[in-house]
């Protein structure tokens, strides 16, 4: 069975029981909760200053968490569970060059859930009551520009949100103040200082890196070459499905996020000669780029 083929076949090795119910991802008292349910796992107190996001297949930024205290997401009651191959399903806690983190091994996608985008970026309030500061958050995602070749990073300057666009905003309907501001801006959404500092890293290693326009769409079907047109009439240099609402909660938390694409497929422009994209070959090229891409991440956070 190839990966693709295991999409709803639960390959996870944390399957929740069927009656793991999902917090209301809008109701303030039920995030200090789950807060409050992770805490209670483990006897030591739980802090962190850097949030880590694992995009598909690259699980393995998360290998990097030293002493990490691994709880798997179906073992935190009201918490969602993804049953995406290439994310494993565990939030890890521990240190990185000294830094202390919390990383989630596995991302919810919209898709997987309704497009309930609220739901699917709780983990990052979650991370922030934790006391995160600033977030790296990856994806692997489909190459747009022409200058992309397979296995290129990608650090994201901006975003073009189509779900958000269309009404599915990870902040609709809140309503408690302590989630901060409703009007949240996003002038900054991916910090100038630490693409900055990426750049500086990537330099230092000599290592290829790109900087662009990333767009997420719904999903879970790849796009159209003809929409893969539209994106790029528009200015988007890669794309996915996911990302975007987790910066923007980010965001209202006031949390300064860094984002990077790993690209793992070129997506398809030209209908004529257009070839089939599949997870397998996501998850293959996020494979062959996995150690570069935590080797970058742990240099960044060095020198933060
Ligand atoms: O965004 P991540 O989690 O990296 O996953 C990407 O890979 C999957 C498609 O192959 C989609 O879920 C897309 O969003
Ligand atoms: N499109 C959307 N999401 C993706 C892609 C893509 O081509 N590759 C990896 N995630």
């Amino acid at each position: 069975m190839v990966a693709s083929d295991m999409l709803h076949s639960n390959n996870n090795t944390h399957v929740p029981p069927p009656d793991h119910p999902v917090i209301n991802p809008k109701n303030y008292d039920d995030l200090l909760t789950v807060v409050s349910a992770i805490r209670a796992q483990v006897d030591v107190p739980l802090e962190a200053e850097i949030g880590i996001i694992c995009g598909s297949g690259l699980g393995v930024i998360g290998d990097q968490v030293e002493n990490p205290i691994v709880i798997p997401y179906s073992k935190i009651p009201g918490f969602p569970v993804t049953n995406v191959p290439g994310h494993k399903g565990n939030l890890l806690f521990g240190t990185i060059a000294g830094k202390k983190v919390v990383c989630m091994q596995g991302r919810f996608h919209p898709y997987e859930h309704q497009m309930n985008t609220a739901l699917c970026a709780l983990p990052v309030r979650v991370m922030h009551q934790f006391g995160i500061k600033t977030m790296i958050v990856s994806n692997a995602a489909g190459g747009i520009n022409k200058n992309f070749q397979y296995g290129d990073l990608m650090l994201i300057k901006d975003h073009i949100f189509l779900p958000g666009l269309a009404g599915h905003s990870p902040l609709i309907g809140l309503k408690d103040p302590r989630y901060g501001r409703l009007f949240t801006s996003l002038h900054d959404a991916y910090n100038k200082d630490l693409r900055n500092l990426a750049i500086a890293v990537a330099n230092a290693k000599k290592m290829r890196l790109f900087e662009g326009v990333f767009v997420m769409s719904g999903g879970p079907q790849y796009e159209s070459p003809a929409e893969v047109n539209m994106f790029k009439t528009v200015g988007a240099d890669a794309l996915g499905m996911s990302t975007c609402h987790e910066v923007i909660v980010a965001r209202q938390c006031g949390i300064t996020c860094l984002g990077f694409s790993l690209i793992t497929n070129i997506a398809n422009l030209n209908v004529e000669n257009s070839v089939e994209v599949s997870h397998a070959e996501v998850l293959e090229t996020a494979k062959e780029a996995g150690e570069r891409a935590s080797s970058f991440v742990c240099d960044i956070i060095a020198n933060m």
